[in-house]
Formats: C-alpha cells, structure tokens, sequence
C-alpha cells in the first residue's frame, strides 16, 4: 500500500513545528526519517498515526485520506510503534498483543483461534514468545519495544509506522529487528514502512529512501548514501564524517567526530 505525505504541516499548542511535508513511501518500501534531537522526527510521525491532526495537508494509503477514515477502518491499514507508549500496561504480554488484534475483531470483541495465532506468530518473529504469560510492566525496556512491535505486526498492517523501533535494544536485536521489518514474513507479506532511526548506518543499511529533516523541514531526501554526504552531516547534524567500506562486505560505512570549533 501506498502512503503519501503531501504539504504537511503539524502544530502542537498553536506552535507550527513541522512545516510542509511531502514525501511518498512506495508500496513495500522502507523510507526512514533522519535528523538530529528536536527536528520534528516524532511530531510528524504522530500525525501520520492519527495522534495529532493535521494544520495543513493530508496523509493517504493508496488514495485515500487517512484523517477522513474512521478510527477503525484506519488501524486496519496503519499500525505504530509511538516512541514512549506513555503507558504501564498493567496486562499480560500475550493481553498486550491482543490489542493489535482489536481493529480486526467483530461482535464479541473475543479473540478467535486466528486472532491468537497471529498474536504467537508476531510474537516470535520478535523473539518474544517466551514472554507470553510475564506481566508487561515487569518486563526490561528492551523487552517491552520488543513487546510493542508485536502488538503492531499483529495489527497485521499494510503501513507500519514506526518512531525509534531500536530504542532501548541490544546490537543483535537491532539487526533482528530491522531486519524482519525489511524482509517481511514468512508468506512474504511486506508493509510499508516509515520509521524514524537515529543510528545513520543502520538507517543507510536498512533503508531504501531517507527523508533528513531539520528544524521541522525536510533538508535532503532520496538513497542513503547520496543523502549522507560529509557536507550534509556537518550543516544538519553538526559532525564530521568520514566514509569507510566494511572490509568484507565493501558497504559504506559512516564514522564520525566533532566538528572542530569554529575559528574567530
Ligand atoms: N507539546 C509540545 N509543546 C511544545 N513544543 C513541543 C511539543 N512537543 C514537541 N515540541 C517541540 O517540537 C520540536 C520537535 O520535537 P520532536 O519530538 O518531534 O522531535 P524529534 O525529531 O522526534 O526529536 P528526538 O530525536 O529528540 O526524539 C522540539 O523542539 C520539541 O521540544
């Protein structure tokens, strides 16, 4: 499914703080949203997810206008991962990933048998499934992300939004997963991913398309490594880069240092 971003802006307590955004994922594709602390990453993406509304513009899946959906129709196509849940689920982790199971359910609101199959299967593409019967707020932050991305693959999304889905994991977990995010499951089924990382190589690596965003506008966009030039890491992040390639796989690799101070 495709999502298209077009002339969004985004305002919190009166105050602009994303400015005109248009950016199109195509279907199955992997776009991230890069840019230092305070850029808009988060504010944007809670537009895209329906936690705040649109000042300008709109967000559509194949066509139509996701703000114009009703609530339910609209988490049948669109799943996220919110950056801080906010929330200390006082449920199991298997109650948790129920919820994403919710949009799909009618009548009785009870899980079906299939409703609790897709709930095992989100489960253990994370690597979760032996957390199915802890309470959610026992567990450590990582386990709980890993919790979170379940509830949303069990949403069973055509689009996945997700705001830092790293946070909080260890290396191997963070190339779990984004690698699962990118290769889709087992059947092959792949939504479209907007996902907002602040680890450059792993958006390079993981990413067909970046969008930089800087103080709530987009500075550069396109593939990884023709956006992440040594000039635009030093204007926007403030950094020096410099280029490497992996000495097996010859894939670029970025390392970085501060700036010098700037001579008087
Ligand atoms: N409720 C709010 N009221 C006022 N300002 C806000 C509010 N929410 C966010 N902001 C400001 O908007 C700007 C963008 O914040 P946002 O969280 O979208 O950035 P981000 O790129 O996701 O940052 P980070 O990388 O630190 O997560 C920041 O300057 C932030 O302080």
């Amino acid at each position: 499914m495709r999502l298209d971003i077009t002339g969004l802006s985004v305002e919190v307590a009166g105050t602009r703080l994303v400015h005109d955004i248009t950016l199109r994922a195509a279907s199955g594709r992997v776009v991230g949203l890069v840019g230092p602390n305070g850029s808009g990453k988060s504010t944007l993406l809670r537009c895209v997810y329906r936690a705040l509304p649109p000042a300008a513009g709109a967000v559509r899946l194949d066509g139509a206008d996701l703000h114009a959906m009703d609530a339910r129709a609209g988490a049948r196509l669109l799943a996220a991962l919110p950056q801080e849940s906010g929330t200390e689920f006082d449920f199991t982790v298997a109650e948790v990933v129920a919820m994403g199971r919710l949009p799909h359910q009618r009548g009785t609101g009870r899980p079906s048998a299939a409703d609790t199959a897709v709930c095992a299967r989100a489960l253990a593409r994370v690597g979760a499934a032996h957390l199915a019967g802890r309470g959610f707020p026992g567990l450590s932050g990582g386990e709980k992300q890993r919790v979170l991305i379940a509830r949303a693959l069990a949403q069973e999304p055509r689009v996945l939004v997700l705001d830092e889905p790293t946070n909080h994991l260890d290396i191997a977990q963070q190339l779990a997963v984004l690698a699962l995010v990118r290769d889709g499951d087992a059947a092959g089924a792949r939504p479209t991913v907007l996902t907002a990382l602040h680890d450059l190589n792993l958006a390079a690596r993981y990413c067909d398309e970046l969008h930089v965003l800087s103080r709530g506008r987009i500075a550069a966009a396109g593939p990884p490594y023709d956006v992440l030039t040594p000039e635009l890491l030093a204007e926007v992040f403030g950094v020096r880069a410099h280029r490497v390639r992996h000495p097996e796989s010859g894939a670029v690799q970025l390392l970085f240092d501060r700036l010098p101070p700037a001579s008087s």
